[in-house]
């Protein structure tokens, strides 16, 4: 009797058992002062709108952005190759505050802006070959909140984190092999915001 008892609870606990994201989320990881010297820098990166090939056909992404790195951290991302650009002033303090925090091995950023609400990000994950093996990636916010949205390659599990301006959301290895995510549309948003993707690449893979 006990024995199907505890077969029964056993087998409840792992039909409820969602898997859960290998994050770490600090909510305000930067002060309003850093954030503000981040938007202003921001405002002067040469940041474009590349095309890339999706089933045969080019098309704009649907936001902004620019690769900055050290030297021989080039990046192809979606069948683009981009050479890394030197890394501005804040952009690179910030570089070294998650590495003293969190012991990141970081030498590239990808910065995405995205004007408004139409812009945004499709489903993938973050698993390019020139990524460093048992990496982190550290994702930092600034600007409008908006929502980012996790799903499980191998089930139907899916969250929702709004991430707001100064929030530092890490990626923790491996978290690319069994997850997807996104930055899905969200038309009432009207307010620009930017995202910083600190990334260790495996230096002169591209060479
Ligand atoms: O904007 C975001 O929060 C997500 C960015 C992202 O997933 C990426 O740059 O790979
Ligand atoms: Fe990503």
């Amino acid at each position: 009797m006990c024995k199907q008892v505890d077969d029964i609870a056993l087998l409840a606990a792992k039909l409820t058992m969602q898997p859960k994201p290998p994050i770490t989320l600090v909510r305000g990881y930067l002060n309003t002062e850093q954030q503000a010297a981040l938007i202003k820098e921001a405002q002067a990166y040469p940041l474009s709108r590349p095309e890339i090939q999706v089933f045969g056909k080019f098309h704009a992404i649907p936001r902004q952005q620019v690769w900055f790195g050290d030297v021989g951290c080039d990046y192809l991302y979606s069948g683009l190759f981009i050479r890394a650009l030197p890394w501005p002033k804040y952009a690179n303090k910030l570089r070294h505050k998650l590495a003293k925090d969190f012991g990141l091995g970081i030498n590239g950023v990808l910065v995405n802006c995205y004007a408004d609400g139409k812009d945004c990000m499709g489903t993938h994950s973050d698993d390019e070959p020139e990524i460093a093996k048992g990496s982190d990636i550290a994702s930092i916010t600034l600007g409008a909140s908006r929502d980012f949205v996790l799903k499980h390659k191998h089930s139907q599990t899916k969250y929702s984190i709004s991430l707001q301006s100064g929030d530092l959301l890490i990626m923790h290895w491996p978290m690319q092999k069994d997850w997807l995510h996104s930055l899905p549309k969200r038309l009432k948003v009207k307010e620009p915001r930017w995202n910083y993707t600190f990334r260790q690449l495996i230096v002169n893979f591209h060479r």
